[in-house]
């Protein structure tokens, strides 16, 4: 039996550093520290990317954009994130919804959460209704609560294509 839709999830987590931007759902965050990658290191995008292709069956991020590739270095990770969603489309799905949570002690994220929203439903066809941005601190507790990164989850709901 073919069930006509598949759910995805993906996660992400980038040490925060002195001296390079803070880039999250392909905004530009004001902000004393920025996210070390390969990349711009945008960890909501890779969270969402990699629920995409989980959902689609197409493996990883890293499959796709190996960090060991000059090609992804610097990378803007909304052209990631197209690309991938190529993929899934081409693999005969089209995303149903989008879910996702930043997992940051600092900075605040809820002003910046709806320019996020509209990235993201810009580079996925989508309707902003289709897309959510949430965000937690972690209390203080652990890596992120001290600061030392950011992490973001990303769920996804995928349904067959009309053929
Ligand atoms: N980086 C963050 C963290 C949280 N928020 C908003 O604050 C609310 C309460 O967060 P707690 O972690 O204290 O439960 C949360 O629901 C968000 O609306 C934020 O904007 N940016
Ligand atoms: C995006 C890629 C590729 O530039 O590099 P990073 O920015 O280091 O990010 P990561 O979350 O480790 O995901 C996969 C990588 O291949």
């Amino acid at each position: 039996m073919s069930i006509p839709f598949r759910i995805g999830q993906g996660f992400d987590v980038h040490a925060l550093v002195a001296g390079r931007p803070l880039v999250i759902g392909g905004v530009c965050i004001p902000h004393t520290h920025g996210l070390l990658g390969h990349s711009d290191a945008d960890v909501l995008l890779h969270a969402l990317t990699d629920a995409l292709l989980g959902a689609a069956g197409l493996g990883d991020i890293g499959r796709h954009f190996p960090d060991t590739d000059p090609a992804f270095k610097g990378a803007d990770s909304r052209a990631l994130l197209r690309t991938a969603y190529e993929r899934v489309v081409a693999a005969g799905w089209i995303a149903g919804n989008i879910d996702a949570t930043i997992h940051a002690q600092a900075p605040k994220i809820g002003p910046y959460a709806k320019a996020m929203v509209a990235n993201i439903a810009s580079d996925l066809g989508l309707d902003e209704q289709q897309v959510n941005i949430k965000a937690k601190t972690n209390e203080g507790l652990g890596h992120l609560g001290r600061k030392e990164g950011i992490a973001a989850t990303a769920v996804v709901l995928l349904a067959k294509a009309a053929a």
